[in-house]
């Protein structure tokens, strides 16, 4: 399994982010998320750290959980894409047995309040039966379809990226690292 990260950069190893770290959060995908945060009630949310998470077939995440976030009262946003998971949830210990959910193309995990800190992991990534992520027929306008959707349209440029999901899922984890007021760590 491979990963990337978006605006402070999340490491692995030290699990410590940092002023020196960062890039710009892709304000597309900063606005998706207060969008869904806004329509839970977590006002203020601010999308500030995300890892992209590539899973080929077989590959597993061990159980961990997220507690670098110098917020840990704003939620966590987990979006998944492409082949299915199973997903792990524990409790705050590891004394608490998991509950296992299929996470599918689509499906979008919200860990918030008593579940912010709790473990989880991703033991197996297997093939779907239906592939969403293939199925652009919206009923919006051409006009009204914003650029993205258009390239997807778009056999050639959407060629690579069918032949990568089809045996691979992407999970976009998206944290609020500051604190409300909080200008810098
Ligand atoms: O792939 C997932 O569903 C979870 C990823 C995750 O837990 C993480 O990036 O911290
Ligand atoms: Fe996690």
């Amino acid at each position: 399994m491979r990963w990337t990260t978006l605006g402070y950069h999340h490491d692995w190893d030290t699990k410590v982010y940092s002023e020196n770290m960062k890039n710009k959060f892709p304000q597309d995908l900063a606005d998706l998320t207060k969008f869904f945060a806004t329509t839970l009630g977590f006002e203020n949310y601010s999308a500030e750290a995300a890892i992209v998470n590539y899973y080929p077939i077989g590959t597993t995440l061990a159980g961990h959980t997220d507690h670098s976030e110098a917020n840990l009262d704003a939620p966590l946003f987990s979006f998944s894409f492409g082949q299915k998971a199973i997903f792990l949830l524990g409790g705050q210990s590891k004394d608490e047995k998991p509950s296992a959910m299929f996470l599918k193309s689509g499906d979008v995990v919200v860990m918030s309040k008593s579940s912010r800190l709790c473990y989880h992991a991703v033991p197996r990534v297997m093939s779907c039966e239906l592939e969403p992520y293939n199925n652009f027929n919206s009923n919006e306008p051409e006009e009204k379809k914003c650029k993205i959707v258009n390239d997807c349209d778009d056999e050639n440029f959407w060629t690579p990226f069918r032949h990568y999901l089809k045996d691979s899922r992407i999970n976009i984890n998206i944290r609020q690292v500051l604190n409300k007021g909080q200008l810098e760590l």
